[in-house]
């Protein structure tokens, strides 16, 4: 078959799609110089989340869902990127799995500042050298990560999204795996291929590091030790593969949260709001608190505790519910919390990925 003709038709769609997004940018610009008036910044998930949403109803295929995603993604990065380049800080070296995460919310467009630890993301964005940082909150295997939440506590910064990623351990090393003697990788990644350290390396020593990523650089330089991380992470530091996949779940997904200065914009429809909350020290102090919620069939798809730092066995309790801190029922919940709380500080709210 000759190509040619069909190739034709190709270049005329893309001289189209080139013309309609430059137009695009020029509106965009426009929204832009707007936001920057009035000081507001111009990355917004939720108008992100609901335009996704949109074209997700409209797009008649074969392009599929994912596919649209990862295009617009680009799009808006490189708009966001002509009026006022971000600078997204998050828990480094590079190639760990927030990085991934960081790259998914953001696309390739703006500077990525790897922090060596989760105060540091904070810190950056705090201090204003950094836009937005991402840090990892939880994983469906290994549960929360404690310093997250713990650091949530005490900021003044704001959840303004999340990102859920797909985690896929490999095991790297120099060395062959009959000697391998030690395996070394953050302690929520280790917990996460216990069964498989425990089928192939039993006798392997296992010793915890700052990241996955930095526990690749170290496989690289000493002989016997392995690395549990990313595919990207050993590509990066250009240390082999041994095994992939060796994570005990299949179903093995993070959830990032994305931190911003202030909070942008309303609710989209489909919001989680999280809470940091403390209880009187009396019996029922728990219940009383969650029945604002549970009265106004308000879904609570979290609750964690965690001690508070301040007193031996006093508690903060980290909540997720359906809704947008600027929805009214979400507000008549809150009013009534605050009687029967001493603390309650909203954390953000943003927009639950459709
Ligand atoms: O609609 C806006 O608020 C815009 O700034 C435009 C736009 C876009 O390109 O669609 C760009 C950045 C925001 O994160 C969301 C949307």
């Amino acid at each position: 078959m000759d190509l040619g003709p069909v190739r034709e038709k190709i270049d005329g769609i893309d001289r189209e799609i080139i013309a309609k997004l430059n137009e695009r940018f020029r509106l965009a610009s426009e929204v832009a110089r707007v936001k920057h008036k009035a000081g507001l910044p111009i990355y917004h998930p939720g108008r992100e989340e609901a335009l996704l949403r949109k074209l997700a109803e409209i797009n008649p295929g074969p392009l599929s869902e994912s596919g649209m995603r990862a295009i617009y993604r680009e799009i808006i990065s490189a708009m966001i990127s002509l009026e006022a380049p971000m600078t997204i800080a998050y828990l480094g070296p590079e190639a760990t799995y927030t990085e991934q995460a960081a790259r998914k919310n953001f696309g390739t467009q703006p500077n990525y500042a790897p922090m060596p630890t989760i105060p540091d993301v904070f810190a950056a964005v705090e201090k204003g050298e950094a836009d937005h940082g991402v840090i990892p909150i939880e994983n469906s295997t290994g549960g929360v990560v404690s310093h997250s939440i713990d650091m949530l506590a005490e900021t003044d910064l704001t959840i303004i999204n999340q990102v859920y990623l797909s985690i896929e351990h490999c095991l790297i090393s120099q060395s062959p795996l009959e000697e391998v003697r030690e395996v070394r990788s953050k302690d929520q990644a280790l917990a996460q291929c216990r069964e498989w350290l425990a089928r192939h390396l039993p006798h392997a020593q296992q010793v915890d590091a700052d990241s996955t990523a930095q526990a690749v650089k170290q496989a690289g330089e000493l002989k016997g030790v392995a690395a549990i991380a990313s595919e990207l992470a050993a590509e990066k530091y250009e240390v082999p593969i041994l095994a992939k996949g060796i994570q005990d779940r299949a179903n093995n997904v993070t959830r990032f949260l994305v931190l911003g200065r202030e909070p942008v914009g309303s609710g989209t429809g489909h919001d989680r709001t999280s809470l940091l909350l403390s209880l009187n020290d009396e019996p029922g102090a728990l219940e009383k608190a969650l029945k604002p919620f549970s009265s106004r069939g308000i879904n609570m798809t979290k609750i964690e505790s965690r001690p508070s730092r301040r007193k031996a066995w006093d508690y903060l309790f980290y909540i997720d519910i359906d809704g947008h801190w600027s929805d009214e029922i979400v507000q008549a919940a809150v009013g009534e919390l605050k009687a029967c709380c001493p603390l309650v500080k909203w954390l953000g709210s943003y927009p639950v990925r459709g």
